[in-house]
């Protein structure tokens, strides 16, 4: 409690106060507790005040109304009706914003205490932070990551509901992995995360941008608001270093404003003016994967790396400066980089006797979904198949550019669900279908199991199949209900049936 008052002096009085654990949610709210209510997107967290204190919170603080600048405590002070102590209301303005303060001083300040990296950007950012936290472990380091497949010390993460934690997760997870003695995390950081301050008082000793493309809309409106929440990242929290993809159009003018951030790219002939920097000189794919010459700031040198696809040469080098400039030795980085393996549901292949390549991936915007359908055409003879759908509940402007993309790259389109959640799959289909020029071409096939076994039956074995969007996901989400589904699963019934 002591330490609260360092961010909000007027608790002063309350100095001898005891909290046991701090919460968000007033159904995790025991004996003893802070509760702290936040007015949310769904509901106002303070009209479960009362619930809180009935459930034995020490200490509520409640979002006061922007309006109102100063600290106020509650008239009434509530009274705690199992142990009879008083419970303080105490009403704070721009709450949200202190959330990560708050349960940093609750658990220590845990990002002081291990290498932090944080990782933004539309797509990649999975796939960095899995680099990152593979390399950081075969060099002999202890590493954790939190992000969209989970959170955890790597590679056993427990699943969690969003990619970037609440303000109070990420604290405790941070805290927890101090204990199990990592030394690194890599932490996916969501454009949500920033707005809601999620992320807001951790030292970050590298944040990283990945790129920038359509996603998201429904929540920040505009690109230019979307392009904002990332840019806090690395304009607004605390970051020692930058490594900035100099190949994306808003990294390159970030790039500008930020002269000491690393620049990253893949074109070899990119005219770089960054002090620090590292540079794809050429690149080769191989069935394998990739064979990736480069220059940089700290040597020149070559990686042979496992991953499919041209984004995944981006991915690499971005996780490799990263690296090089937390001051690491580029010549152990490089022999030891052969061993790093992809993402699970990223480009993930499958392939049996007398059947079509099927290639599971995540690209779930049209920006991804292209980089896929390409990486995926390198490795086709024959047809390319897209078995693909989008979010209910989401962008929906996104729609038709996947279907337009998934017409431009692909020879054969399947439409299908992907979590519809509590929109009617075929009003998302219908604005799918929006985007094709040849709409009658394409199949629409709702359930997804049916949609990648048409897929797998009708192609030649010389075709590879994309089935798009859901990766790792082990489930389909329709209504509010989660049902257990795998596209990897049904993969590989089809091919072993
Ligand atoms: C729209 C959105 O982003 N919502 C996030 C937000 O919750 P919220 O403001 O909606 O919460 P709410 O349901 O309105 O409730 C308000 C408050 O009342 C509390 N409450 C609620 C009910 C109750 O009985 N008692 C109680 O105390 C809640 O704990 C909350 O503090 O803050 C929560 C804690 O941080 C998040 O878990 C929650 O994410 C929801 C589940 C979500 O679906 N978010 C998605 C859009 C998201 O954040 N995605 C990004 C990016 C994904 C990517 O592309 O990688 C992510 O980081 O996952
Ligand atoms: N650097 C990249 N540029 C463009 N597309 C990419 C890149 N890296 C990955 N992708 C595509 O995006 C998909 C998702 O990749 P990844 O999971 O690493 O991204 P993410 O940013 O973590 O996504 P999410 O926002 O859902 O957490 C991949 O399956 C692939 O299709
Ligand atoms: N984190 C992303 C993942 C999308 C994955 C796709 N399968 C979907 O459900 O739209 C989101 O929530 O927008
Ligand atoms: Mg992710």
């Amino acid at each position: 409690m002591k330490r609260l008052i360092t961010i909000i002096p007027e608790l002063a009085d309350l100095g001898s106060m005891e909290l046991k654990n701090i919460c968000l949610d007033s159904r995790q709210v025991g004996e003893g507790d802070l509760f702290i209510a936040l007015k949310g997107h769904q509901v106002d967290g303070r009209d479960f005040i009362p619930r809180a204190i009935e459930q034995g919170a020490n200490l509520i603080l409640s979002e006061a109304d922007t309006e109102q600048q100063a600290v106020t405590f509650d008239q009434k002070f509530a009274k705690n009706e199992k142990n009879s102590t008083a419970c303080i209301v105490v009403n704070v303005p721009n709450l949200a914003q202190k959330v990560s303060q708050i349960a940093g001083e609750f658990y220590g300040h845990p990002s002081k205490k291990l290498t932090l990296v944080g990782v933004t950007g539309t797509n990649g950012k999975t796939t960095v932070a899995q680099l990152l936290a593979q390399w950081h472990n075969l060099i002999g380091g202890k590493s954790a990551v939190m992000g969209t497949i989970g959170n955890g010390l790597y590679p056993d993460m427990q699943e969690a509901v969003n990619t970037t934690g609440s303000a109070i997760e990420i604290q405790g997870y941070l805290s927890q992995f101090i204990e199990q003695k990592a030394d690194f995390c890599a932490m996916e950081v969501s454009s949500h995360g920033l707005v809601q301050h999620r992320v807001e008082a951790l030292e970050f000793d590298v944040a990283v941008f990945t790129n920038l493309s359509r996603d998201h809309l429904d929540y920040h409106k505009t690109m230019d608001e979307y392009a904002k929440a990332k840019f806090r990242l690395l304009s607004e929290l605390n970051t020692r270093h930058k490594v900035i993809n100099f190949d994306d159009e808003v990294g390159k003018q970030w790039l500008e404003q930020l002269p000491n951030a690393v620049a990253v790219s893949c074109v070899p002939k990119a005219e770089i003016t960054q002090k620090q920097w590292l540079q794809a000189t050429k690149i080769t794919f191989n069935q394998q994967g990739a064979s990736i010459e480069f220059a940089s700031s700290w040597g020149e040198g070559k990686i042979e790396s496992k991953l499919i696809g041209a984004f995944n040469v981006s991915n690499l080098l971005t996780a490799l400066a990263t690296l090089l400039v937390l001051g690491h030795n580029l010549q152990k980085l490089i022999e030891i980089a052969p061993l790093l393996t992809g993402v699970c549901g990223r480009m993930e292949s499958f392939s049996g006797s007398e059947c079509p390549t099927a290639i599971v991936d995540y690209a779930h915007t049209p920006d991804a979904l292209e980089k896929a359908l390409q990486a995926a055409r390198l490795h086709c003879d024959g047809d390319l198949w897209c078995v693909f759908g989008c979010g209910g509940d989401r962008d929906t402007g996104k729609r038709p550019q996947m279907a337009e993309i998934a017409e431009r790259y692909a020879d054969k389109v399947i439409v299908t669900d992907d979590n519809p959640r509590t929109e009617d799959p075929e009003t998302i289909t219908d604005d799918i279908l929006k985007g094709f020029i040849k709409p009658k071409k394409v199949t629409v096939m709702h359930i997804r199991q049916y949609a990648i076994r048409e897929a797998m039956a009708k192609a030649d074995p010389k075709d590879v199949v994309l089935i798009a969007g859901k990766g790792h996901e082990d489930y389909q989400i329709i209504g509010t209900k989660k049902y257990h589904f795998s596209d990897q699963e049904e993969v590989k019934k089809y091919i072993n049936d």
